[in-house]
Order: C-alpha cells, then sequence, then structure tokens
C-alpha cells in the first residue's frame, strides 16, 4: 500500500456511520431492559446481563473510537538519499549499532552474526560505523561465532559492496539468491568462493554450538577466550568486552585495503544480587560503553533476529536527523518491524501487517510512532535523557567526535569501559530512569518512546517504499505468539497506569498522539469486554434470556450494521495491506484468542503488581523449533502440544460455545416451538454463537481429532470439557 490518501475521506464517511450505528445502539441499551414472563430471579439475572453487555458495549465504542483517530489522518514519507550525498557525503555522521541477544540456545550464534554482518555491510563509510552486540546470555559461544563474523567480514564486506548485493546478511543472501549468475564468470568464480568460504565457517560455528564448548585449539586462537575462565554462569560473571575489529588502527582493513567497521562484543557484569533488567540494561550499558569508544550521535538498534534487509537504510535514516527544517528536533527513526519466517496466510497473525501498513502511519501524523524495539535509528541525545530545547537546533551530526580515544590502546580502551558496564554503575544514578532506556516494564520500547515524546521530542515512522529495511523472526507456535502478546499487553498497561500519556505528555504531546497511544495500552483491559461478549450471551441463551432485538425489530439494524460493517471494513483494510483473506480470517481468529487469554493475563499481572505480588520477567521468544513443529508451521496447521492456562481459556470458551450451538439447534429443530418464533427472538445471539464456533473449527480439530504431536494435550482437553460443562449447567439450572 503506497498510500491510502485518496480513501481517506470514504473512511471518514463510513466512520461516522458506524458512529451513527454505535450511538443507536445505546439509545436501544437505555431505552430497553430486560423483562421476563417467567419470575422475578429470571428477570434480575436478565437485567445484570444487560447491564454488563451495555458496558461492553460502550468500551468497544470507546476502543473503536482510538483506531478511527489513528485512521483519521495518516502520513507518509519519502527519502531523497542522492540529496542527501550530495550535500553530506564528506561529513556524514558517525553511527553505533546495537544488537542483542540473550540465549545461544533460543538465539543461535549463526544468527547472531548473520545479523551483525549484514548492519557492518551498510553502504556507508565503513569508519564511520562501529558495531557492538550485547550478549545477555554471557556465553563463549556467541564470542567465537563473533570472532569468526570478524574473520568473515574481511571478504563479505568488499564482496557486497562490488557486486551490490541485497540483502547482505549471508544466509538470507545464499537462500534468497541461489541462482548462480553464470552469465558472468567473474561474479560466478567470486560467488561460488564466498558461498563456500560462508558455509564452512557455520559448519565450524554450528559444530561448535552443537558440542556447546570451545575446543583447545580455538581457544588459542584468541586471548579473549580466558575470560570465560572466571565465569561460574549466565548469570553470574564479571564483564567481558573485547574489541574484535579496532577501526582505528590502520591494520583494520578488508582484503580490498579498504577500512572496516569496529566491531565490540560485550557481556555485561551480572550478578544474582543485583536485577540486570533485561534488554534495557543491556541497551543502556551499551549507550555508555560506546560513549567512550565511539560515541556516534547516531544509534541504531536491532535484535539479533532481524537483520538489514536494505543496505541503504542508514542513509534513509539521516535524510530525516539531518532535514534542516526539523532534523533537530527528531529523536528517534522507526522502521517497521516484517517478519521473514511467516508462512503465506500467516497463522499466528505475527505479521503486524495492521500496524505497520495502517497504525504506526497514523501516529506519525500526530507527532511520532512509539519505539517498538528493534529498527530504530535514536540520536544518542535525546536517549540519554537530554530534554529538547532550543540548542539542540546546532548541528550536531556533524560536529565531529573527540579524537582523544586515538592514542589508547584497544586492551586499555577495554578496561577502561569495562567499569561502565559493571552491576553497581548505576547506583545511585539516572539511568533506567531518566537517562537511557527506563527499567522495570515489559515493554521498555514503547515506555523509553514514549517518555522521549514527553520531553519535546518528535519521531519518524519510515516505511520504505521499494525494499523493506529489515527483517525478522516472529513467533511460529500459538503458544509463543499469545506468550509474546502477553508481555506486550503487560507492559503497555503497566504503562497506562505508571506512565499515563494524559498526565505525563500533558501539553508536550498532542492529544491525537495520546488517544493513539491508548489503542495498545489499552489492549489488557479489552480482556474484560471480550470475554464478555463470547460467554454470556451464549449461556443466557441456554437460559432462554434475550439479550439483542428481535430479528423483525428495526432496531435489529444498528446492531447488524455495526458489527457486520466492521468485520467488513477490516476485511477490505487487510486486502488493501496486502494480506489474504484466509490470513485475514486468521488474523481474526488471533484477535480473539489474544483478548481471551494473553491480554487477561496480562491484565492479572498487572493487577498482581499493583497489590505487590507479581515481579517482572522477560520470557524471550524463540527462534528455534524442532523439524516436527516447524512441518505443521509450513503446513499453517495449529500447534498446540504443550499444558498451559492459555489454552484451557481457550479451549473452554470454544466448548461452551459449541455446546450452546448444539443445544440451541437441537431446540430450534427438535421441539414444538415453530423455529421462526425462536429465530426471531434468538437470531442475533444464535449468530453470535455460531460465528464464534466457527471460528474456533481448528481448535475442535486440535481437541478430537488430530492424532499429531500438535494437537490439545488431554489433560487439557479433559479440563476445558468439565469446566465448558459447569459453566452450562450452572447457566442452565
Ligand atoms: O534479558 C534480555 C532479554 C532480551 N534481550 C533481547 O531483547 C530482544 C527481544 O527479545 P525477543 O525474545 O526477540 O522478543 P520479541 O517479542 O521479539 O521483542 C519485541 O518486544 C520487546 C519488548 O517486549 C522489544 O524489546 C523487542 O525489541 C521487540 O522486537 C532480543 O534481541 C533479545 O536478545 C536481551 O538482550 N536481554
Ligand atoms: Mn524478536
Amino acid at each position: 500500500m503506497k498510500s491510502a490518501m485518496g480513501i481517506i475521506p470514504l473512511f471518514r464517511l463510513f466512520a461516522a456511520s458506524i458512529f451513527v450505528g454505535r450511538c443507536l445502539i445505546f439509545v436501544y441499551r437505555v431505552s430497553h431492559t430486560y423483562t421476563s414472563t417467567e419470575n422475578e430471579e429470571e428477570e434480575a439475572l436478565g437485567k445484570w446481563a444487560w447491564i454488563g453487555l451495555f458496558l461492553s458495549e460502550l468500551w468497544f465504542t470507546v476502543y473503536w473510537l482510538f483506531s478511527v483517530v489513528v485512521r483519521w489522518k495518516p502520513s507518509y514519507r519519502r527519502t531523497f538519499k542522492d540529496s542527501l550525498s550530495l550535500r553530506y557525503e564528506q561529513v556524514l555522521p558517525d553511527v553505533d549499532i546495537f544488537v542483542c541477544t540473550a540465549d545461544p540456545t533460543v538465539e543461535p550464534p549463526t544468527m547472531v552474526i548473520n545479523t551483525v554482518l549484514s548492519v557492518m555491510a551498510y553502504d556507508y563509510p565503513p569508519q564511520k560505523l562501529s558495531v557492538y552486540l550485547s550478549d545477555d546470555g554471557g556465553s563463549d559461544l556467541t564470542f567465537y561465532a563473533m570472532l569468526e563474523a570478524s574473520r568473515f567480514a574481511i571478504e563479505w564486506l568488499p564482496f557486497c559492496r562490488k557486486f551490490k548485493v541485497e540483502p547482505r546478511s549471508p544466509e538470507a543472501f545464499f537462500r534468497t539468491a541461489h541462482q548462480l549468475p553464470l552469465e558472468n564468470t567473474d561474479i560466478a568464480v567470486e560467488w561460488t568462493t564466498i558461498k563456500k568460504l560462508y558455509e564452512s565457517m557455520k559448519v565450524r560455528i554450528e559444530s561448535t554450538t552443537r558440542l556447546g564448548q570451545i575446543s583447545e585449539e580455538i581457544r588459542k586462537e584468541h586471548k579473549g577466550f580466558r575470560e570465560w575462565d572466571f565465569v561460574s554462569g549466565p548469570r553470574d560473571h564479571h564483564t567481558i568486552l573485547q574489541i574484535l575489529i579496532d577501526g582505528r588502527r590502520a591494520k583494520a582493513v578488508d582484503n580490498e585495503g579498504q577500512p572496516l567497521p569496529t566491531l565490540v562484543y560485550l557481556t555485561r557484569e551480572k550478578r544474582p544480587q543485583y536485577h540486570h533488567n533485561f534488554k534495557a540494561g543491556a541497551m543502556n550499558a551499551l549507550i555508555r560503553v560506546s560513549s567512550r569508544i565511539s560515541n556516534a550521535p547516531v544509534i541504531l538498534n536491532v535484535d539479533c533476529d532481524m537483520y538489514s534487509n536494505n543496505s541503504e537504510s542508514v542513509r534513509d535514516a539521516l535524510c530525516f536527523f539531518l532535514d534542516e527544517k526539523k532534523g533537530h528536533e527528531i529523536a528517534y527513526v522507526q522502521f517497521p518491524q516484517v517478519f521473514d519466517n511467516l508462512t503465506k496466510n500467516d497463522v499466528y497473525s505475527s505479521s503486524l501487517r495492521i500496524v505497520s501498513k495502517v497504525d504506526l502511519h497514523g501516529f506519525d501524523s500526530y507527532g511520532g510512532p512509539l519505539y517498538i524495539g528493534s529498527a530504530c535509528f535514536h540520536r544518542r541525545e535525546s536517549l540519554c535523557g537530554t530534554k529538547y530545547n532550543k540548542a539542540c537546533q546546532q548541528d550536531w551530526m556533524t560536529i565531529k567526535v573527540e579524537t582523544k580515544n586515538n592514542e589508547e590502546s584497544a586492551h586499555e580502551l577495554e578496561e577502561i569501559c569495562k567499569v561502565l558496564a559493571s552491576c553497581t554503575y548505576e547506583e545511585n544514578s539516572h539511568w533506567g530512569n531518566e537517562m537511557g532506556l527506563k527499567y522495570g516494564c515489559a515493554v521498555e520500547d514503547v515506555i523509553t518512546g514514549l517518555a522521549m515524546q514527553c520531553r519535546g521530542w518528535k519521531s519518524i515512522y519510515f516505511d520504505p517504499p521499494d525494499r523493506t529495511g529489515f527483517l525478522g523472526v516472529g513467533p511460529t507456535t500459538l503458544l509463543q505468539a499469545l506468550v509474546q502478546q502477553k508481555r506486550w499487553s503487560e507492559g503497555d498497561f503497566h504503562i497506562f497506569l505508571r506512565h499515563n500519556p494524559f498526565l505525563y505528555g500533558y501539553n508536550t504531546i498532542s492529544l491525537g498522539l495520546q488517544l493513539s497511544y491508548c489503542l495498545y495500552l489499552l489492549w489488557a483491559p479489552h480482556c474484560l469486554a471480550s470475554l464478555y461478549y463470547v460467554s454470556v450471551p451464549s449461556l443466557c441463551l441456554l437460559r432462554g434470556i434475550s439479550l439483542f432485538p428481535q430479528v423483525s425489530n428495526p432496531w435489529v439494524i444498528p446492531f447488524v450494521y455495526v458489527f457486520f460493517g466492521n468485520l467488513a471494513f477490516s476485511l477490505v483494510e487487510f486486502l488493501y495491506c496486502g494480506g489474504t483473506c484466509l490470513e485475514w480470517l486468521n488474523s481474526q481468529r488471533m484477535w480473539l484468542y489474544k483478548t481471551t487469554t494473553s491480554y487477561l493475563f496480562g491484565f492479572c499481572d498487572n493487577i498482581l503488581r499493583l497489590l505487590g505480588y507479581s515481579k517482572s520477567s522477560f520470557v524471550l521468544t524463540a527462534k528455534v523449533v524442532d523439524e516436527d513443529v516447524s512441518k505443521r508451521y509450513e503446513q499453517e496447521v495449529m500447534e498446540f502440544g504443550t499444558t498451559s492456562p492459555l489454552f484451557t481459556v481457550l479451549a473452554t470458551l470454544a466448548l461452551l460455545n459449541a455446546l450452546v450451538f448444539f443445544v440451541e439447534l437441537k431446540r430450534l429443530f427438535v421441539e414444538d416451538e415453530p423455529i421462526s418464533l425462536a429465530l426471531n427472538r434468538y437470531g442475533l445471539q444464535i449468530t453470535l454463537c455460531g460465528l464464534l464456533a466457527f471460528i474456533n473449527l481448528p481448535l475442535y480439530q486440535a481437541l478430537f481429532l488430530r492424532k499429531d504431536m500438535g494437537k490439545m494435550p488431554t489433560s487439557v482437553t479433559y479440563r476445558s470439557i468439565v469446566f465448558a460443562l459447569v459453566a452450562c449447567l450452572t447457566a442452565m439450572y
């Protein structure tokens, strides 16, 4: 989707009509109520159910308004990289690139170094680039892979430059461009050589990783390995800092004599008695260490699972930072997160399609997108806590970094920087609060971005029109997807409670932006209304309580219009953004699953935290799964396979709706009451229940029909059958 400008007026018209529909629904809810002919108890019950439904609809409407605000006036951006080169090529600023990794088994070292190599190979003066890897896994395996990468870069960078290779992650390159360019023998020869080099490196790294330890032979290759003699475990060790390529040295050149970017490996100190604050802690350590080594004014942050797919992204980002009119007020430039491991119809709806094609463009027009963790360029100054003011307007980009470091040897520099990454360094300081990334929130990125915007900075969303900037790894099992969503919803709601955009952003960020933020920050409480809507109307059906207008009553029109109008809109929007119909259906299912489980648990965690019970955690998203699981993923078969309370909730809700639907069908067709009467009275409720049963079809399959390892575990099946039956029986009697 290039730009949705043309259809914006249409959208506004549609939104207005839905708004009228929603108002009519409220008029109906307020002017009518449930009346029973049977008894008082029944009537009281019905009245409560009615009020609950009214509140849910009220909530849905408020939430829908946020989504309308986001879509109201999106903005789309282009860059002019040629003008940038013309004007600034000689004075381009330094750029520091931070890559984070946390665990060598969940995030394999080969993946990590592919990301590292892709960012080392940016189309940018290499002497101005410094790449830092933060290894929270404290693993010598990752260090070894980095050492290999530092050697491979000598061949890889000139190769990329010469043949304008895209993408510059070797793994992705050889995977996507497996056709050998035969017509030109020169390329063919070099291609084969470099491919062989890469593959032999990969074999070495993978065999070492499989072995789980570094052989004596390899240990001799670098003094750095000796550091691991003193490491007692991934949560208990000193700082290890190794400058693998020292870009200041004349020796640091590739095989064509061109300079290489600086390459640094860091694992910050960790001690059991100190909380390490997950990725935020890692990033802050990197900010400090890099400030002493290269101190570039621009910082790019990527996760190790997200490689650069476009060698020009640095230049794209600088077009905004160096913009004469607006550049001085920009804190960060966020690129979309796109994933390259998704299947055609994206079973787990991991693609963030609507987020990146719709929502973030909307945020942009109100003052800037959220910071979403990876693929984001920062201005060091704003990340370090500076408030935006007039002084920021000076020519900050072109100020040359002090070169005092030049006399120190790499070893001296390493020793000096180690303290900056120690556990105690942050004691009694503003780090994690006013400086650097904020601590104590499961979405350190969003809260940090919001804090910067509240300090007066703006941000930019840039979705490159021709070539995606970054490609990452999305969750590939249902549980991973739900757990990731739980972390996000928990963190987002935490922000709403503790760093509310209306309070902190009062007078500094626009009302539009404050409202837009709510679209994400209120995911968690959204579960309440959703849970209500997918269970209570169905349970009421069993009892014969009708909660919607009769089908023959004109009041039914707004209900039908709002419900189906919104569904139709979201389908059209999805297709417009390049999705498929099946993908849309999957996204609807996932939205239901996320709201009723992830958001529910995220919500509960926040409540527990308020009561002082819960402590923060960060469940990493797995980047590798075993073959069996991955095969089912390729076939787009939903993966259950493990017992999890999340699955119990899902299965219970699904069974409940199936049960009710069957009971109702039986009633309709078997009992004496004429069908038309019952349909008229319960039409909407039965439709809702039927739709819920329909969207859950894959789940019933997993419960009762499948035989593979990914089916629902029997314990979950039994448990949810019991829960669903109990709920139905309670409702009936
Ligand atoms: O103690 C930790 C935990 C995580 N990480 C890194 O954080 C990144 C994100 O972790 P991942 O498991 O990939 O989670 P995702 O859900 O994919 O991450 C998204 O959501 C996170 C916030 O919840 C953001 O930090 C990420 O940038 C964003 O991509 C990875 O590079 C990890 O190596 C650390 O460095 N240290
Ligand atoms: Mn990730």
